[in-house]
């Protein structure tokens, strides 16, 4: 199981790079690590495992985190309608978004980044997005809220990409033209 060690923290060179395209059928290990990566992110969010096993709580995890370049993310996002969204993204990608921004008026942390970074990470309110799952079936979601944040700061791993670098360091908290903050 993956643990708060095997996950790289900024000024690793990884969290930098773009990631690779997965080829299917996926190989043994990237099977495994597409498991890995959702069960670090349900087990980190369970108080007894993540206290057991000193896990810092995350909603989602990209591969690149744990050294692992390769285009897969794993979210699992408890809602309140019970609908949780709990699954393993392959190749992702947004093929279209709205022009309205949101963003989370708590600002976003990162399992890599072992500091508080304050300010407000502009993200596209709406967006549809297209993956594939571990068996290498495609699927298409419509995303809104906190989805679609998460959805965005785990793309952002595979290219390369921290939260902070959205953040107007000048005016962390500037205001974002259009955009409704996501409570
Ligand atoms: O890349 C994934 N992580 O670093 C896991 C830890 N961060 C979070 O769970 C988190 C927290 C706040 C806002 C967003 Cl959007 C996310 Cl994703
Ligand atoms: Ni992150």
């Amino acid at each position: 199981m993956i643990l708060m060690n095997d996950i790289i923290r900024e000024g690793h060179p990884t969290l930098r790079e773009r990631s690779a395209e997965v080829t299917f059928p996926l190989s043994e290990q990237d099977k495994q690590l597409a498991s890995e990566l959702l069960e670090y992110v349900i087990h980190s969010q369970d108080d007894a495992i993540a206290e057991k096993y000193g896990l810092r709580a995350g909603i989602g995890l990209a591969a690149p985190q744990v050294n692992q370049p390769k285009r897969m993310f794993a979210l699992h996002i408890e809602q309140e309608n019970d609908k949780d969204l709990s699954f393993v993204a392959i190749n992702p990608r947004i093929v279209s978004h709205s022009v309205e921004q949101t963003y989370l008026s708590t600002g976003e942390g990162c399992l890599s980044v072992d500091r508080e970074v304050e300010g407000f990470v502009p993200r596209y309110a709406r967006i549809t997005i297209k993956a594939f799952d571990a068996e290498g079936n495609e699927f298409k979601k419509r995303l809104k809220g906190l989805p679609a944040i998460a959805f965005q700061h785990e793309l952002d791993h595979l290219n390369g990409i921290m939260f902070y670098d959205h953040i107007d360091a000048k005016e962390p908290y500037k205001d974002i033209p259009g955009a409704s903050p996501f409570e």
